[in-house]
């Protein structure tokens, strides 16, 4: 029925996740879980039987649960070998199919708030940030962080050597992009925006396309963040990604926290970085359900933009843009989700101008069809272009639903937006 809605909606690529615990439930030393593999083959076969293209990630938050008892999760070397392992059996059983894959979803997002805030398992913190029972906020993400991009290069190196060929598709990572805007055009708000962009994508980025870690992270992490020899330097930057995904959703102000006093117990913290919504008590943009994410759509241009500067030109995919209702907004005001189409229409105007200046982008997902399960915030929160009566499982179409069917299928839009739907292989 949920490939019927995306044939219906006229999109050509349909992005999703595979579970690991679904296909390796206890890890490699266990079995392959037959039921996950016709799972998944029967979901990318009904796409393909209607011109869809699947564009897999392999890893979006959660691992099978004895690797966490084993290793300690991503906190522990040993969980490489697992992951490359993992990705192999995936390859093997729907790579003859998926011409689009990724690594990981949001690794840089993900590992901070798992390690930094503790707010997703294992819920590892230590103060200011938090009080965990165990953790250690300024040493354990980068130490994680470090394990999955030495997972991601072996995945990727098994890919290109063993299945690229043969399969023809191609392989990337999905990084969160939040665009940091300085507070004041102060040079230590300047200086402090350009780091926590650092501290965002370069984190990863950087090791991936250059080999090492950003400069401003070595600098202020010093032996908290770990080194790579020079075989694993090789390794990453022998091991390029074909594209790079990013989800994009807002903007906010960063302030300089070196010079001047600040909190440092937020997501920025150790980047030496406050980040926050107002500047001389005026907003940044519209508020959304989602706390800290406010409607800015100029920055997606900026995002593009600077991510296709710094790592030349590679081919960006949008995998994730979308807008947030709370659940206790009316049925009325749910349905007619004017605001969700403002969102896109604005932040898709902004995407057309940054591909009008030169970015080389391949393709736009909107997040989500479906109202999805928001992690900590259960279902609290809404982002699909259909809304989901989660008693009947029934799908309606929001007005957005409508209005993106008719923007991918109308060949030119009367206000200006000349975006047009393009081919994900394209
Ligand atoms: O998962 C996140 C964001 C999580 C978060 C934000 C704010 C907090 O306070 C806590 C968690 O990013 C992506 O954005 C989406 C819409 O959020 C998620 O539904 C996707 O699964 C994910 O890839």
């Amino acid at each position: 029925e949920d490939v019927d809605i995306l044939h219906n909606l006229a999109v050509n690529s349909y992005r999703f996740s595979i579970s690991w615990a679904r296909i390796l439930p206890r890890g490699r030393l266990g079995g392959v879980n037959s039921a996950g593999i016709a799972f998944y083959n029967r979901l990318i076969n009904a796409l393909l039987q209607k011109g869809i293209q699947p564009f897999v990630t392999l890893n979006h938050f959660d691992i099978p649960h004895e690797l966490e008892t084993r290793y300690g999760g991503w906190l522990g070397a040993a969980i490489r070998e697992e992951f490359e392992y993992y990705s192999d059996v995936c390859f093997n059983a729907f790579g003859d199919r998926v011409r689009f894959w990724t690594t990981f979803n949001e690794p840089n997002l993900s590992t901070r708030h798992q390690y930094i805030l503790g707010e997703f398992p294992p819920n590892h913190c230590s103060p200011p940030f938090g009080n965990c029972s165990s953790g250690d906020s300024r040493r354990e993400p980068y130490a994680a962080a470090h394990n999955i991009l030495l997972s991601h290069a072996a995945a990727v190196h098994n890919y290109k050597t063993n299945y690229q060929a043969k399969q023809g598709g191609s392989i990337g990572i999905v990084i969160a992009v939040k665009w940091y805007e300085p507070l004041t055009n102060s040079t230590e708000d300047v200086r402090a925006a350009r780091r926590a962009l650092a501290f965002e994508v370069d984190w990863f980025l950087d090791p991936i396309f250059f080999g090492d870690y950003p400069r401003e992270m070595r600098e202020i992490l010093s032996s908290n963040l770990p080194k790579f020899t020079p075989e694993e330097k090789k390794l990453l930057q022998n091991n390029k990604v074909d594209f790079i995904g990013i989800n994009h959703y807002t903007a906010i102000y960063a302030k300089d926290c070196i010079y001047s006093p600040c909190t440092l117990d937020t997501y920025e913290g150790n980047a030496l970085v406050y980040a926050i919504g107002r500047r001389n008590g005026k907003i940044i943009g519209k508020p959304t359900a989602l706390h800290g994410y406010f409607v800015v759509p100029e920055a997606m241009e900026k995002v593009v933009m600077y991510v296709n500067d710094r790592y030349r030109n590679t081919t960006i995919y949008i995998t994730e843009n979308g807008y947030s209702q709370h659940s206790d907004t009316s049925m009325e005001d749910l349905i007619n989700d004017v605001e969700r189409v403002n969102y896109m229409h604005d932040y898709l105007k902004y995407l057309s101008s940054a591909i009008r200046k030169g970015a080389n982008v391949g393709g736009y997902f909107a997040w989500s069809i479906v109202d999805n399960f928001e992690w900590v915030y259960g279902y609290t929160v809404k982002f699909g272009l259909y809304q989901v009566d989660f008693d009947t499982q029934e799908r309606i179409p929001r007005m957005s639903a409508k209005w993106y069917r008719d923007f991918l299928t109308s060949s030119s839009l009367t206000d200006g937006l000349q975006v047009r739907s393009r081919r994900a292989d394209s």
